[in-house]
């Protein structure tokens, strides 16, 4: 089928790329004209494993294009798909005004009946404000049908997730739309479910919701280990094991970032207080991760009071591993009180160090190597959970670092692992091992 997808981001690009890997027709249409020229030399303007392999593959064959032109790309299509960012607005609410601006430009430029599939993730309603603004705004007497398709791709899996997700939601309220959107997506194999189009929209923000739930849960959990002596990751071994519980997403650490967590926590609560209702649980699992995301500084803060000139190694800037993703990293709140308090940030990350200049302080030093960073350092900081830096030898850290102790935000290793290493070892939700 001929498709357009509109916005080439984390989602709308791996969604085109995937969806000419199972022979659709794509046109992937951005407003960003220099992504688009990226895009045309067939480079991927975003780190996600196996994505530029995929893209130059599909190019080759025929049948992935891209264009900063909406008239090229809504020409002869009938099904088109949103996928443009609804960050974090002032109030805490989704921002719609690139979803807005998309409506426009897809009523003003359309030229046949259309299915519009929304994959941002919207505040509920919002499918049926899409398909208003576009019949108010359209040049034709042409009809439209709205879909709403949550993504759940997570960063850095992105690709693998698209062709072994959990389930694809397909919502609306033609039976016939919804068909037709369902059997684009039969070719991924994974589970479908077919809801009407408030539901979809909620589906999203309540999956979201309850995974960051389970995260400010254990790192409550893991806050109260600290001062009763358990371990808390024992003691999520031991709940997951309860098919009930489930033992995905309780790794206690800094606390959850990224473009999806935080906003979409903070949307729900506004859709919640539209309707004057106080979501308290979802407030609360917000004010928690607020409160953990710098956590690691009051660990540091115990044992070096003073952090005037300390020289500090920072390992991981992304808000997780295999990403370049910088939004909302709980990196970029622990650099900023280091460097306020007058320390210097020596930071390596494998791969985001070049948006995390956009983020992180101008004092910031960046490194090509966790040896590079840690070489001659008061102490290290673990903000994410690299592969590179778990396998790093904790060893190595003692012979490097003037005093041998490492902050670890992510439980990177196994206490048993530190053992005779004479480093000394701060981590979440777990007792200090001291080598002394
Ligand atoms: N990033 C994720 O892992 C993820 C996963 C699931 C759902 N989502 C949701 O998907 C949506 C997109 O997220 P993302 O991370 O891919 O965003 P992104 O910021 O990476 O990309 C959005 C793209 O849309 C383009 N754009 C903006 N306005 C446009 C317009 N009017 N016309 C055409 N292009 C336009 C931008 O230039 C940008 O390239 C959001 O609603 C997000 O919440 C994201
Ligand atoms: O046990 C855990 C699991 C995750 N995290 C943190 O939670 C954040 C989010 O992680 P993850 O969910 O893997 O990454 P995202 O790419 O943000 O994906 C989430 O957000 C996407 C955007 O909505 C959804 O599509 C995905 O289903 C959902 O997992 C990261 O900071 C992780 O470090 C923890 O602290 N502990």
């Amino acid at each position: 089928m001929k498709i357009s997808v509109i916005g080439t981001g984390y989602v709308g690009l791996v969604t085109g790329v995937c969806l000419s890997e199972v022979g659709h027709e794509i046109t992937c249409l951005d407003i960003d004209s220099r992504k688009v020229e990226r895009l045309n030399r067939s480079e991927s303007p975003i780190y996600e494993p196996g994505l530029e392999d995929m893209m130059k593959k599909n190019i080759d064959a025929g049948r992935l294009d891209f264009t900063d032109s909406y008239e090229t790309a809504m020409r002869g299509r009938d099904i088109v798909i949103i996928a443009v960012g609804t960050p974090q607005a002032d109030d805490g609410s989704a921002e719609l005004v690139y979803l807005n601006n998309a409506c426009r430009s897809i009523a003003e430029t359309m030229t046949n009946d259309m299915i519009v599939v929304t994959k941002s993730t919207v505040p509920v309603g919002t499918n049926e404000h899409v398909k208003n603004e576009i019949e108010k705004h359209h040049n034709g007497s042409y009809s439209v049908e709205v879909i709403s398709n949550p993504e759940f791709l997570r960063e850095g899996s992105a690709i693998h997730d698209t062709f072994n997700g959990d389930r694809i939601v397909v919502g609306g309220e033609s039976e016939q739309a919804v068909e037709k959107v369902k059997s684009i997506f039969e070719p991924f194999g994974v589970p479908i479910i077919m809801t009407d189009l408030r539901s979809a929209e909620m589906i999203k923000y309540a999956s979201n919701a309850f995974l960051a739930t389970k995260i400010s849960f254990i790192n409550q959990l893991s806050n109260l280990c600290e001062r009763i002596g358990a371990n808390v990751e024992s003691v999520a071994k031991g709940m997951g094991m309860d098919k009930r519980i489930g033992d995905k997403f309780l790794n206690a650490g800094v606390g959850y970032g990224g473009s999806c967590f935080p906003k979409d926590t903070s949307a729900l609560s506004a859709i919640a207080q539209s309707v004057d209702y106080d979501l308290t649980i979802v407030d609360s699992v917000i004010a928690t991760n607020e409160g953990q995301q710098r956590i690691i500084v009051d660990k540091i803060k115990k044992v070096f009071p003073d952090l005037e000139n300390k020289r500090i190694a920072v390992l991981g800037l992304a808000f997780k591993p295999n990403t370049d993703d910088m939004r909302d990293a709980p990196s970029i709140k622990v650099v900023r009180e280091l460097v306020d308090a007058g320390a210097e940030v020596y930071a390596y990350d494998p791969i985001a160090s070049e948006n995390a200049r956009t983020y992180l302080p101008g004092a910031t030093n960046y490194m090509d190597s966790v040896e590079e960073a840690i070489d001659g350092k008061d102490f290290a900081v673990i903000m994410t959970d690299w592969k590179e830096i778990k396998e790093y030898s904790p060893e190595s850290y003692a012979k490097s670092l003037t005093n041998p102790v490492v902050f670890d935000g992510r439980n990177c290793y196994g206490l048993k692992e530190i053992e005779n290493t004479g480093l000394e070892y701060h981590s979440i939700g777990r007792p200090t091992v001291y080598n002394k």
